[in-house]
């Protein structure tokens, strides 16, 4: 059985006042597993709440000389048990290769995380053609051979449909997540992310391979993402 999974990723979002947000968010969650990843400087504010919570992004190093960055320890140590790795942000503003991010996704095991590791290709792939060749790179350049059900879940953000109100059709979902499920078998929970909405997310929720979301945007408000955790639990 997958897991049903709503994850808000807040990117670079949110002052100790949304904690009242996240509050709100997690009275409501209800059917589904939910997972708020705030900016790091929420998770202890949030980490009473009762949801999960889940860092953005870990270095593939525990402690050390690395101005700025946040270790998986420390999102353990401040109430994480989830972590994105790979988004397709941090890989563009960042540079973080597949190499990287397979060493970040085992930093995140190294704590008990679990990993949301992302895939994606850009406009430019999805034209030529490429979707499903770039997919299949990035998984075997990025998923680590130790990968479970249990401490991985895959989330398929096409990089154009981010935040762009473009979001994939379910034609274009089912295509990548019957590929990515024909890749990593049965268990593992195949997120989709890029312009999540509550008017989109049941069209895409009842796809057979689609097991829940990785929202951005409409995650940052209780009255967007409840509708869309809804949705999934009565998918
Ligand atoms: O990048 C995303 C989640 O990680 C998707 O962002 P949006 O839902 O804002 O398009």
């Amino acid at each position: 059985m997958t897991r049903k999974i709503a994850a808000g990723n807040w990117k670079m979002n949110g002052l100790r006042a949304s904690v009242e947000e996240a509050r709100a968010i997690a009275s409501g969650a209800d059917g589904c597993t939910v997972v708020i990843c705030p900016p790091a400087t929420l998770l202890v504010p949030m980490s009473a709440l009762g949801v999960a919570l889940g860092g953005q992004y870990c270095h593939a190093s525990t402690s050390g000389a690395h101005t700025g960055d946040i270790s998986a320890p420390m999102l353990a140590d401040a109430g994480a048990t989830w972590c994105i790795t790979g988004h397709s942000e941090r890989r563009a503003d960042h540079g973080e290769s597949d190499a990287d991010v397979r060493a970040q996704t085992e930093a995140a095991w190294s704590v008990g995380l679990t990993a949301i590791l992302c895939l994606g290709e850009t406009l430019a792939q999805r034209e030529a053609g490429e979707t499903l060749d770039v997919l299949r790179s990035q998984m075997d350049g990025s998923l680590p051979s130790g990968a479970t059900p249990d401490n991985t879940v895959i989330a398929y953000e096409p990089v154009w449909a981010i935040g762009t109100g473009k979001v994939a059709t379910p034609d274009q979902v089912a295509e990548v997540h019957d590929a990515l499920r024909a890749r990593v078998g049965p268990g593992f929970s195949l997120l989709y992310g890029g312009s999540v909405k509550a008017g989109n997310a049941a069209d895409l929720f009842a796809l057979d391979n689609v097991d829940g979301a990785l929202v951005g945007g409409a995650s940052l408000a209780a009255a967007d993402f409840l509708p869309i955790v809804k949705a999934l639990a009565e998918s």
